[in-house]
């Protein structure tokens, strides 16, 4: 039985699918959690070990950390899907949605791979992996998600160095995303302007996600990079 694969953010869309896809190819998961939802008891329904934590608490990191540390040996990868995709234009301070995206986006990476690095040293498999999952915004900036678009630039740095750091049993790797799913609250308009701006021109679904993963997990010799997964969204 492989070790476990930490994914978190496992509620909803990218992260559910994900944490389903391999639940079903016997692969132990992980996953954390900040709202119940349905999709919640159906993954513990599958097996999976769940957690609830709202990463904007420090306090429950190091809970959850500390509970992972204390039941687990090793761990076979950590994926980082967790996000909260805030736009600039919100109720709260601007120094607090700063604070919240580079919590989210960076701080929770950067504590989690420091605390369960030995665990991912630990697996017996040749390599382990950590996966963090940015956006095609790190390198492009985003007019509406200044912050947001900021905190997956520090979260695609931070890859570099982990890679660095934790090579070679280790390797550290980020997927960028640009249109993977839409919202349901995403109307028409949005829809029809958001499919115009790669040369794709598709909502690809949750699939090409878990494609992308899975050849990470299967390399022997990709780190340090980002997997552009944008629909040639750089071309248009
Ligand atoms: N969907 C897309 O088209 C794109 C996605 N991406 C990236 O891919 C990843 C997955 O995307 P997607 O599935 O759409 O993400 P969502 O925004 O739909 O869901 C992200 C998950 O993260 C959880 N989360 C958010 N904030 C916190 C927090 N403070 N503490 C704990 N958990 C939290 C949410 O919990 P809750 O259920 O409580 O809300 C949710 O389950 C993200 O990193 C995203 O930035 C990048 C580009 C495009
Ligand atoms: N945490 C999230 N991040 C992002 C989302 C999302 O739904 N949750 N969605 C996008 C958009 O699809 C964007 O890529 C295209 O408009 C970006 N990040």
């Amino acid at each position: 039985m492989s070790a476990p694969i930490l994914i978190t953010g496992v509620g909803k869309r990218i992260g559910y699918a994900l944490a389903k896809h391999l639940l079903n190819a016997g692969q132990p998961v992980i996953g954390t959690y900040r709202t119940e939802h349905d999709s919640i008891t159906e993954l513990r329904l599958l097996g999976a070990e769940l957690h609830y934590c709202d990463f904007y608490d420090d306090d429950q990191i190091a809970t959850l950390i500390s509970t992972i540390n204390d039941n687990h040996s090793s761990l076979r990868a950590i994926i980082h899907n967790a996000s909260d995709w805030l736009p600039d234009n919100n109720a709260l301070a601007p120094a607090t949605t700063l604070a919240r995206m580079m919590q989210v986006h960076v701080n929770t990476p950067y504590q989690i791979n420091l605390a369960l690095a030995d665990l991912l040293e630990a697996n017996e498999t040749e390599f382990s992996d950590i996966i963090h999952f940015t956006d095609y915004v790190a390198e492009k900036g985003s007019k509406k998600h200044i912050a947001y678009a900021a905190s997956k630039a520090a979260l695609t740095n931070m890859t570099l160095s982990f890679s660095a750091l934790l090579a070679p049993k280790v390797k550290v790797n980020a997927i960028a995303p640009a249109m993977i799913m839409f919202n349901p609250d995403d109307d028409e308009d949005y829809r029809s302007k958001a499919l115009k701006k790669s040369l794709m021109q598709s909502e690809p679904g949750t699939l090409e996600i878990i494609e992308t993963v899975n050849y990470l997990l299967k390399s022997r010799y990709v780190t340090g990079r980002t997997l552009h997964v944008d629909g040639g969204r750089h071309l248009k």
